[in-house]
């Protein structure tokens, strides 16, 4: 200690509790205000004031932070829970008033800062108890509202920041809590409880000397600092009264008046000391720890419960017997017409759900019929675009394929090749078609996708729809119609596309079978004509071009063995090579591919009685009896597909006499033409050449006819309608096979007249009538499937249409859409529009030239059917024409199928000697006879 500085003795302070830094609000109110509170709910007076030096903690520990209330927080939040616990007992009510000290005068921190203030503060009253009049009391019904009415009081409180405190208060604060209590039990006595809890935040006293307060702050300090030094007169006083009565300064301060019954009257009081640890604050904790010692030795009276009696008269408890007797009454009357009232209401509003939700779901059914037709079709123009997109992707491929040989090959792409190429464009441009954005299909798909749409946010609305008269089992029901509804639309979705992709594979399986077996049968026959050729004839002369015909057709026929090979496992070479004529080939190859029925299988015997009475002509039928059309009906037909193809007399005439087909030899030298053979009996050989699978100078297979027709023979120079009309008849039954033949039934309707197919094989010459080579002739007799790609076109516009072209792979269906939608004109377009659309194998070049032995090329005069016959050249006369054969007819005469040979010229004529032909095994056709196939 420096010399002249005050010396300190050691001393040693006694306290209730003494709380360290690690204290918090919670320990500092469970060991000071709380047990206080007991005491104010059952009648006591408390008081619990902090004291001590400036900045030392005063104000935290009574009001806090938001975060870490203090104990005026801690404790309201206590009290309203012990009312609340208690309330079933005792009615509680607590009013809070809230004041500073400033300067000696007291200010109500509760009153609106806008209303005009007393001069001089308020001013206490006092009489058993210390009051202080004017003071705006609020009754909080929770310690939040305690809370807010403290944090708004806080804001009014005097604060300044001072040297020692930035938030140094400049007043003391006195908050008071008054909490009255009575028994909810009546009794004729009442006791009454009045507790008054005081929490009081002093302002801090500070020593003048060590603060640089000057002015208004040094004012303040002043007064702090006499109304402290009043308080600690008091507490001195009533130290040392000892018992005695001895008088107490009370009035020094308004601190001190105030807290008069606080300390000396009926009141327990805790006085929490604040000290700063701090070396720099010795002094004042020296002074406030004896200030505060002295405070402890302060010995009050006993407390006594704050209680007051009122007396209540019997009669006023008559009274509120009977004025709740009434109010009972009262509430059972609105009690029991509740209950009926809500009945009533339960019952309509159940009938408004119910009826809201049947209007739902009629909208959803309305919907769902509105849209149905629209995206049922869409799945199915969908299902067809895949079709579409299927073939296409098949004849691309092959289309691919084909380049490949081209470019890998040094030569240029062999006739057949070409052909195939060219007919597999055609091919694909209608698929093409329907696959553009701005197809029909695809249209359509984008409406349907509309109406899906359209149905989706119908649903969508129904399912959400929120209404004060749904209730939420009826929204329930709904939205499980509305997903039902859903459900029902995607099944009829599925369904529609799966058909669609089920008739496809059906329509192919079909086109499959029909191929495999014209293929088959070709194949036999191309073997077995190879064989025929080989045969010496009746001059014996087999050499020379024979031979390389011989050859090629042995080639032909090897390349389509390997083709069957690797298409069904299965060669045909068991089937042709057989030396009675195609006895095997007849019996098991076309049974096995055959779906027909096993009856239609074995009608060979019918066939053979027909060939009996027909003749030739009706040996190689597979008669199905009593079911043929008429010849009127088949020449209307004909009429109807070809309004264009009327023909003179003239050319009548010359069809008469010109039945051969002329075809182009293998050399590409030779030239057929239908002269001579005017009076040869003709069982003609017709060979159309187009097999995609077989490639090369052979021009491939395609279409063989075997017909013998005496009676054409007998007459060819003059038959009577009549006869044609009977020979047509008996023709009908006949078994064909072409190209055609394994169309689908639905693509045979829609097939009609074809103008492609005419054209294809040439315009006929004579009257009108049916032709086999003719589509619409195929139309009124096939009732098979028809593949679509190859040959079909819209019946119902046939008549108006007579050129209309064929939609190669273009499936039933989609023809039948196409109607809708006039599709067969953009079709047609499509095929003639565009040259290069064009069909290939039916060039306009190849009606005129018979040179070509291009796909489906038909001699024009060779229209009836005797002559549609190709027939080599006859033998004289005719040195610088080219070879030619004739399968001629016979008629009745056995039929030998021979080849003469012209000295000097390349032509053979195979004469109608056919002993060997298997007439009788031919019932293998007769299921493609039941799908009305045509061989030729
Ligand atoms: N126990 C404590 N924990 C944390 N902070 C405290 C504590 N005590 C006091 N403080 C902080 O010290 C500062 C001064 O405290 P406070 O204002 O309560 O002192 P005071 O005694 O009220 O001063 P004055 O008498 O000048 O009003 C405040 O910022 C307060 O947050």
């Amino acid at each position: 200690m420096p010399p002249g500085t005050k010396r300190y003795k050691d001393r040693r302070f006694m306290f209730d509790k003494v709380f360290n830094h690690e204290s918090n609000q919670q320990d500092i109110y469970a060991a000071t205000a709380q047990p206080l509170l007991q005491g104010v709910l059952d009648g006591f007076n408390a008081t619990v004031f902090a004291y001590g030096a400036t900045g030392c903690g005063k104000t935290h520990t009574i009001s806090g932070t938001d975060t870490d209330p203090g104990i005026i927080y801690l404790a309201m939040a206590d009290l309203f829970q012990r009312i609340e616990d208690r309330k079933d007992d005792y009615i509680a009510e607590v009013v809070v008033t809230f004041l500073e000290i400033y300067n000696e005068e007291i200010h109500d921190l509760l009153a609106d800062p806008s209303t005009s203030k007393p001069r001089g503060g308020l001013t206490i009253r006092e009489d058993k108890v210390v009051k202080v009049a004017g003071l705006v009391e609020l009754s909080p019904k929770s310690a939040e509202e305690v809370k807010e009415i403290v944090l708004q009081g806080n804001l009014r409180r005097t604060q300044s920041p001072t040297h020692a405190n930035e938030t140094s208060s400049r007043s003391h604060a006195v908050l008071q809590v008054h909490v009255t209590q009575s028994p909810r039990t009546a009794s004729l006595s009442e006791q009454k409880t009045m507790g008054t809890l005081s929490i009081i935040d002093l302002a801090g006293s500070e020593r003048a000397a060590a603060t640089t307060n000057m002015g208004q702050r040094m004012v303040e300090g002043a007064n702090i600092n006499k109304s402290l030094l009043a308080l600690g007169n008091c507490i001195n006083a009533l130290c040392e009264s000892g018992g005695a009565i001895r008088h107490v300064p009370y009035r020094n301060s308004k601190l001190t008046r105030l807290l008069k019954f606080s300390l000396g009257g009926n009141c327990k009081t805790v006085m929490i000391v604040c000290v700063a640890p701090t070396s720099n604050h010795f002094d004042d904790t020296h002074n406030t720890l004896i200030y505060a010692e002295r405070a402890t030795k302060i010995k009050t009276k006993v407390v006594t419960r704050n209680v007051v009696n009122v007396d209540r008269h019997v009669g006023r408890y008559v009274e509120a017997i009977n004025r709740l007797n009434a109010e009972v009454a009262e509430l059972k009357a609105k009690l029991a017409g509740k209950n009926s009232t809500e009945n009533e209401v339960v019952k309509r509003k159940r009938l408004e759900a119910s009826a809201e939700v049947e209007r739902a779901k009629n909208d959803l059914k309305v919907k769902v019929e509105q849209t149905k037709a629209s995206i049922v079709d869409g799945a199915a123009c969908s299902g067809r675009l895949s079709v579409a997109k299927a073939k296409l992707g098949a004849i691309r491929s092959r289309l691919a394929k084909i380049s490949i040989l081209e470019s890998s090959s040094p030569s240029p792409l062999s006739a057949d090749l070409e052909a195939e190429r060219s007919f597999l464009e055609a091919l694909a441009g209608p698929e093409e078609q329907a696959l553009r954005t701005d197809s029909v299909l695809n249209t359509r798909i984008h409406r349907s996708s509309n109406a899906n749409a359209m149905f989706d946010a119908t649903m969508r609305a129904v399912s959400e729809r929120r209404s004060d008269k749904l209730d939420e089992v009826s929204i329930e029901n709904v939205k499980l119609d509305a997903a039902c509804r859903k459900a029902e639309m995607d099944k009829l979705k599925a369904e529609e596309e799966r058909n669609v992709l089920a008739n496809a594979v059906d329509e192919v399986a079909q086109v499959m079978v029909g191929l495999i077996g014209m293929l088959g049968r070709c194949n036999a026959m191309v073997g077995e004509s190879s064989r025929l050729l080989q045969t010496p004839g009746d001059d014996g002369d087999v050499h020379g071009a024979t031979q390389n015909v011989s050859a090629m057709l042995l080639k032909l026929k090897e390349k389509n063995d390997d083709a069957f090979q690797k298409l069904i496992g299965h060669s045909t070479e068991n089937y042709s090579n057989s030396s009675d004529n195609f006895r095997g080939y007849g019996m098991s190859f076309t049974r096995r591919i055959s779906s027909g029925p096993a009856a239609m299988q074995t009608t060979t015997k019918a066939g053979s009685r027909r060939s009996s009475t027909h003749g030739a002509s009706s040996s190689f039928s597979l008669s199905s009896p009593g079911r043929h059309k008429t010849p009127r009906r088949s020449l209307r037909s004909s009429l109807a597909a070809q309004p264009y193809r009327r023909t003179s007399d003239k050319e009548r005439r010359g069809l008469k006499t010109s039945k051969n087909v002329h075809w182009r030899d293998e050399t590409g030298q030779g030239d057929l033409d239908d002269s001579g053979l005017k009076t040869v009996p003709a069982i003609a050989l017709t060979v159309i050449p187009a097999s995609p699978l077989v490639d090369n100078q052979s021009s491939t297979s395609s279409t063989s006819s075997f017909k013998a027709s005496p009676h054409r023979s007998s007459s060819l120079g003059g038959g009577s309608e009549s006869e044609w009309e009977d020979d047509n008849e008996k023709t009908d039954e006949n078994v064909s096979v072409n190209l055609s033949m394994s169309l689908p039934a639905s693509s045979r309707d829609s097939m009609s007249s074809s103008s492609a197919v005419p054209r294809l094989y040439g315009s006929l010459g004579k009257r009108p009538r049916p032709n086999r080579l003719d589509p619409s002739f195929l139309r009124s007799k096939l009732r098979t499937p028809a593949l679509g790609s190859l040959a079909e076109d819209d019946e119902n516009t046939q008549n108006g249409s007579p050129r209309r072209t064929s939609q190669p792979l273009g499936d039933r269906s989609l023809n039948s859409l196409d109607n809708e939608f006039n599709m067969n004109e953009s079709s047609s377009k499509a095929y003639h529009g565009s040259p290069s659309k064009r069909m290939p194998a039916t060039p306009r070049s190849a009606m005129k030239s018979r040179r070509r032995s291009n796909l489906g090329v038909r001699s024009e005069k060779s229209r009836r059917r005797s002559s549609l016959i190709p027939q080599l050249s006859p033998p004289g006369g005719e040195s610088n024409k080219p070879r030619r054969i004739i399968l001629a007819s016979p008629g009745k005469r056995p039929k030998r199928l021979s080849i003469s040979r012209n000295s000097g010229v390349s032509s053979f004529r195979l004469k109608p000697s056919l002993p060997n032909l298997p007439l009788a095994d031919t019932s293998a056709d007769i299921s493609m006879s039941r799908l009305k196939p045509t061989w030729r």
